[in-house]
């Protein structure tokens, strides 16, 4: 079970220092990036990706919440990203953008709003290496986790076994020490997690909190 703190709810204008205070605990960095379009939120872009991948060595889990993003692959390959996440919902030729993905050696995701099949993947589930389940609707952080996401989890990992296929799980939005558990034991993998470890005292203390949560 990995943990990936997103950096949307650290301090931007402080993003060194907020990045270095959970680098040793984090398994991921995950960045959320975010065009005004997808979703109703601009972030950052492949320049802060290419400026922190300077100074952190942990992998880097990019979470593209952007229309057109085949146009940004590269740059983002390019910047630093090891793992690159597209919504299904943004994708006109999933298969084809997923497969560019892994052309340029990185490991290919794809994330699916709340409110979306999970048979929208049934053709492209063999070629991704991740499945990133929403659990809020995408944009913002600091939301409540939508309860009923936890079928949808349970259904994917028996989707996984049934199909026997390995891609990892994640799961993003909503999850603090207190649900975690949950999360875990309906099948993921990753758990990302944004306000619960930044907006908290000791970043990397509650990193510590979230294993121990899921351990209990
Ligand atoms: O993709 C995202 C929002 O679209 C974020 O990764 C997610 O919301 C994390 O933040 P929090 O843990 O505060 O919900
Ligand atoms: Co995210």
């Amino acid at each position: 079970m990995k943990i990936a703190p997103s950096i949307l709810s650290a301090n931007f204008a402080n993003l060194l220092e907020d990045v270095k205070k959970i680098e040793k605990d984090a398994d991921l960095l995950h960045i959320d990036v975010m065009d005004g379009h997808f979703v109703p939120n601009i972030t950052i872009g492949p320049v802060v990706v290419k400026s922190l991948r300077k100074f952190f060595s942990l992998p880097f889990d990019v979470h593209l919440m952007i229309e057109n993003p085949d146009l940004y692959i590269e740059e983002f390959a390019n910047s630093g990203a090891d793992i690159i996440t597209v919504h299904q919902e943004a994708c006109i030729h999933l298969h084809r953008t997923i497969q560019k993905i892994k052309g340029y050696g990185k490991k290919a995701g794809v994330s699916l709003n709340p409110a979306t099949s999970l048979e929208t993947l049934k053709y492209i589930l063999q070629d991704v290496d991740m499945v990133l389940i929403m659990t809020v609707n995408p944009g913002f952080g600091g939301q409540k986790f939508i309860d009923s996401m936890l079928k949808k989890i349970e259904e994917l990992n028996k989707l996984r076994e049934t199909l026997k296929l390995d891609f990892k799980i994640e799961v993003d939005g909503g999850i603090n020490i207190h649900n975690v558990k949950e999360v875990v034991r309906a099948g993921a993998d990753i758990i990302v997690a944004g306000s619960a470890i930044f907006d908290s005292s000791n970043p990397a203390q509650t990193i510590k909190e979230f294993r121990e949560a899921i351990e209990k």
